[in-house]
């Protein structure tokens, strides 16, 4: 998957409801200059979420150069937020703030000001470079809870992990924020107009991150914006999470303008989809893991074979047509292939 930087989508995290199925969209937890007085590099607030241009990219630069200035060369590569085109819009207080079970968020709000370094290495005088927003749970919201009408749409190819994903938003939503309306598009994005929705709950979603695949099934093709848009103010839909891939990330992205040009209180998150762990943003894409477990069951029964043989030689192909990291990781972890040849499409 190529999901270009500049168009990645950085989702809200979604905190799991249970532990063991943790999966992480925090982006660079171990940002350097995480202190308080740091964050504020532009010396005023970063964030003017009234007015907010979509998409911002600023661009400072120091008036003399090689001066070591805290705005020298800072970049910043925005999402849009609901506040752009609403600039009215009420906020309320984090449904978190009053969880006896989630009380340790209240201390690790993401502050608005939070960006995460493209490059973690820079040198001194150089450029401070791209930034993105920092994921996670704010201190406000934009949502009463009872009003939420969520959906969940996966769009695409597989990738393992996605059912975790969608239980996870599910188990979040519900149990962390209350939300209790959340139905999901069954067949990608065609599902909007073509099908009807199911009701999503904890109890549906329980088991379904122990089967592969995706729950809600999968297609290409059939992005239609306008009648997407038409379906989900239709059925008064005010949240849309959006899985996919970097085609699906285009429509979400188009879905987002639409919304926006139509002034609907309607928030898209877009939740980046690949198993070739090819974002250079996050933490690690989800399915990686498994995918490199997979592959090295492959390696090691290509290597019983040869051993067993004189002269053996074992051959394993394996995806990533434009991307080589679950070769390159299975190949170091199994230790029996000698030397890693990586040659892309
Ligand atoms: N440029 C695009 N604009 C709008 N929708 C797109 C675009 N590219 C792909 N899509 C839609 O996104 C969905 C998945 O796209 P695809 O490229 O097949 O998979 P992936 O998201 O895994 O890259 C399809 O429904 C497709 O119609
Ligand atoms: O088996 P191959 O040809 O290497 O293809 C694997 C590729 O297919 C994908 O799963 C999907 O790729 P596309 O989105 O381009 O169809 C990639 O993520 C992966 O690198």
């Amino acid at each position: 998957m190529d999901l270009s930087l500049s168009q990645s989508i950085i989702p809200t995290p979604i905190i799991p409801c249970n532990k063991s199925h943790t999966f992480n969209f925090k982006l660079f937890p171990n940002f350097p200059n995480s202190n308080s007085k740091s964050r504020n590099f532009l010396g005023k607030p970063l964030i003017s979420r009234q007015n907010r241009p979509i998409r911002i990219r600023i661009r400072i630069r120091a008036q003399t150069p090689n001066v070591n200035n805290d705005n020298d060369g800072f970049v910043l590569e925005d999402v849009p937020h609901l506040t752009n085109f609403l600039p009215d819009l009420p906020s309320y207080p984090n449904p978190l703030q009053n969880s006896k079970a989630y009380a340790i968020v209240r201390q690790t709000f993401v502050h608005p000001e939070d960006v995460v370094a493209q490059k973690v290495v820079v040198q001194k005088d150089s450029p401070r470079g791209v930034h993105f927003r920092r994921a996670g749970p704010r201190e406000k919201v934009y949502f009463k809870s009872e009003e939420v009408r969520a959906c969940i749409v996966t769009c695409g190819g597989l990738c393992p992990g996605i059912n975790t994903v969608i239980r996870e938003i599910v188990c979040g939503l519900n149990v962390m924020y209350g939300v209790d309306d959340i139905l999901g598009i069954e067949g990608g994005y065609r599902g909007f107009y073509s099908k009807n929705t199911m009701s999503l709950t904890p109890k549906v979603v329980n088991d379904i991150h122990k089967r592969g695949g995706t729950f809600l099934r999968t297609s290409r093709g059939g992005h239609d914006t306008h009648k997407i848009v038409d379906n989900i103010q239709d059925r008064g839909i005010n949240q849309v999470y959006i899985i996919g891939g970097d085609g699906t990330q285009k429509g979400a992205a188009l879905i987002s303008k639409e919304v926006e040009k139509r002034g609907l209180q309607v928030a898209v998150a877009g939740i980046p989809k690949t198993i070739d762990n090819d974002i250079a943003v996050i933490d690690k894409s989800f399915g990686f893991d498994t995918a490199v477990e997979e592959a090295q069951r492959a390696i090691n029964a290509a290597h019983v074979e040869v051993e067993s043989v004189e002269n053996g030689v074992g051959i394993v192909k394996l995806m990533g047509r434009y991307s080589g990291f679950i070769a390159m990781h299975a190949t170091l972890a199994s230790r029996d292939v000698p030397s890693i040849q990586y040659q892309g499409a």
